[in-house]
């Protein structure tokens, strides 16, 4: 079953068309890899199906809801109860605890502080972070930061998590681990994933890519990462 579907996209910002009628399909629980050159819609696209974006033209269905009827404040409503986020970096606030940080959709959402710092704490010690529940960002490194991000993305048990280039800021090898991480956690918790990024390898942990150009999708593919490379570039 589909869960985000969005159909005939477009968005256009002067003469550049970030977005030339684009067509997505996420199924529920679903991770989906987009891939593409600098420039070729990406991070338009993930900004128009989580609704931070309205797009010039086209539809976005959430489990049969149009996103694009709602008015801005059910809108920040359904990001907020259906939509979890990973960006690059620098998304926590840096003077509260790993613990809060990873809690406060839910305290925005009117949970108590208790039960949410205790879902939070479970959270980060399944992620790996036993112990530095109280640290704050600046005492945490950039994967560990990264896992707080995750935690928060997926506290509010979210339909879909969106990530933008999750690990364009740590090395090689802690953004692979942070990217089994954040597949891992998703489809445990039955979220569907959308991640847009550089890195080929990607699609080794998602169950599809889609492949950008000129705000068009070029091409589909279940396939393993060896095939995507040749589409990356
Ligand atoms: N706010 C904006 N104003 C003007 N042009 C924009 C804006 N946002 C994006 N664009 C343009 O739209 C096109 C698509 O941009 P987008 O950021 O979606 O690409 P991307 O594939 O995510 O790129 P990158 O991999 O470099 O992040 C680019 O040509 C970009 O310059």
């Amino acid at each position: 079953m589909d869960i985000l579907t969005a159909r005939g996209l477009v968005m256009t910002y002067g003469s550049t068309r970030a977005l030339d009628g684009v067509d997505v399909r996420v199924g529920a629980g679903e991770s989906v890899a987009v891939m593409g050159p600098s420039g070729s819609g990406k991070t338009t696209l993930l900004h128009v199906l989580a609704g931070i974006l309205r797009p010039m033209a086209g539809a976005v269905d959430l489990a049969g809801t149009d996103l694009l009827t709602l008015s801005d404040a059910e809108r920040t409503k359904l990001r907020r109860n259906d939509f979890g986020f990973v960006f690059q970096s620098g998304q926590l606030l840096s003077e509260l605890p790993a613990e809060e940080n990873a809690a406060l959709p839910l305290l925005l959402s009117g949970a108590s502080r208790a039960a949410a710092t205790e879902r939070a704490g479970g959270l980060l010690r399944r992620l790996g972070l036993a112990g530095m529940e109280r640290r704050r960002p600046g005492e945490l490194s950039g994967g560990q930061a990264q896992r707080v991000a995750i935690a928060r993305a997926l506290v509010g048990s979210p339909m879909v998590v969106f990530a933008d280039e999750p690990t364009g800021a740590l090395d090689q090898a802690t953004g692979r681990e942070v990217l089994d991480l954040l597949t891992a956690a998703t489809r445990e918790h039955g979220a569907a994933l959308v991640v847009v990024t550089h890195d080929a390898g990607v699609a080794r942990w998602c169950d599809r890519t889609i492949a950008m150009r000129d705000g068009r999708v070029v091409s589909e593919f279940t396939a393993p990462a060896t095939s995507a490379a040749g589409v990356a570039r």
